[in-house]
């Protein structure tokens, strides 16, 4: 398998998916002041998506329990913004043919971020495979797996870098955008905000923090992580796809060979299927169980059948545990002199959508306060 690129996703989704280490440690000295201060909350977002991706991909988490970047992790986020930076103008070429002289592919600035790209990597694959071979005690990441698997399936090096940051691009900026758009919803309708959080009150309570085994007794969170990505899926149009035979639909003729895109985003929102579509209505799921991983058209944010996702559920979790620990530690309001209404819904086009206007929300309590300690985590394997 080639290295494959992931250009839909190498649009400037989260333009900070790192909160600056300096920014951290002050947030961290100004914590007392954060107090009643509208807060940029796509930061947060980005950092807890890039530290979850670099655990599951990596077993690393390059973030010390201060916010501060370690060598590898400064490196890391290098190569990730610089693949956003050159995957932009890949985009384009790639999808406006008549503006390709606009936009030469710059064959030498790819080698570079490729063999750079690689070079981490490497370092990193060598690191699990040394782990393994001293004890047994090493955890099973992602990397490991693949590593593991590789004589009995014949996998090159290549493959496996290619794999390793097709689940890094696919995985971060997917979730952080979900979760900013839901806090976006959840801001402006403060009934399904309270409605959520009686919810995690009754059953996690106020004595401990939520985990993942609380989910499968917390529906209306769930639906509201559903509802928001029916109203704002992260790839409106998937990604793009090949007819591979000539085919009619709706009328329509799309002969072999064309590229098409899905507009899941239109779907999701078509009066002939939806009730009330533009309402920011979490209840329509507890009504009716719709699945959004592929199996009925009326809701793919995810996409469906062979190229479906692969990270569906464990994007659906990611997402769910964001706002389920946003929600239960504090209640969300707009800045001061905002109304909830007026909180801006504009996109950002692109083939991943992300808020034209980053939202900024104020965070007050609703725990005791020992529940928000920072819990240092093991950078290590
Ligand atoms: C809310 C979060 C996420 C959303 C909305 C999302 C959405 C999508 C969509 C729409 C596609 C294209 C499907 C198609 O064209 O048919 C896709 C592909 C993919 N996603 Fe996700 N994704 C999310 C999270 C993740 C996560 C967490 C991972 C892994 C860590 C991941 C890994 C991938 C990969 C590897 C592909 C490419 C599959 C292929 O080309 O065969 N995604 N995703």
């Amino acid at each position: 398998m080639p290295n494959r690129p992931f250009p839909h996703l190498n649009t400037p989704a989260i333009a900070h998916p790192l909160v600056p280490s300096s920014a951290v440690k002050k947030r961290e000295k100004e914590n007392g002041e954060n107090h009643g201060k509208s807060l940029p909350v796509r930061n947060f977002l980005g950092a807890v998506a890039f530290n979850n991706i670099t655990r599951l991909v990596f077993g690393k988490r390059f973030m010390d329990s201060e916010g501060v970047l370690d060598e590898q992790g400064k490196e890391f986020k290098g190569i990730v913004t610089n693949g956003i930076k050159i995957g932009a103008s890949l985009n384009m070429a790639e999808h406006i043919p008549w503006l390709r002289w606009m936009f030469p592919l710059e064959e030498e600035a790819f080698t570079q971020h490729g063999d750079r790209r690689d070079r981490l990597t490497k370092i990193i694959m060598e690191e699990h495979t040394q782990a393994r071979k001293q004890g047994g005690g090493t955890k099973q990441h992602f990397v490991d797996a693949l590593l593991t698997l590789q004589d009995k399936y014949d996998l090159s090096e290549d493959t496996i870098i290619g794999l390793l940051w097709d689940m890094i691009t696919a995985g971060m900026d997917t979730t952080a955008i979900s979760a900013e758009w839901a806090m976006a919803e959840l801001i402006r309708n403060p009934r399904v905000q309270q409605k959520a959080q009686e919810e995690l009150d009754r059953v996690v309570g106020l004595e401990r923090v939520m985990s993942e085994t609380d989910f499968s007794n917390l529906p209306y969170l769930q639906c509201v992580a559903k509802e928001a990505m029916r109203l704002h899926p992260p790839t409106p149009l998937m990604l793009p796809h090949m007819a591979n035979a000539d085919v009619k639909i709706g009328g329509y003729d799309i002969p072999k060979g064309s590229i098409v895109h899905v507009n899941v985003w239109a779907v999701a929102r078509d009066p002939a299927v939806w009730k009330d579509p533009h309402e920011f209505r979490p209840e329509r799921f507890l009504e009716e169980d719709v699945d959004m991983k592929g199996h009925d058209y009326r809701l793919l944010p995810f996409g469906a059948g062979r190229r479906v996702c692969p990270g569906a559920q464990l994007g659906i979790n990611l997402v769910t545990s964001m706002l389920g620990h946003l929600l239960h530690h504090f209640r969300w309001t707009p800045p001061e002199g905002m109304k909830p209404q007026d909180i801006d819904l504009t996109e950002s086009p692109g083939m991943v959508t992300y808020m034209k206007t980053p939202l900024q929300g104020v965070a007050t309590p609703r725990l005791p306060s020992h529940l928000y300690k920072r819990e240092a985590v093991a950078a290590s394997f």
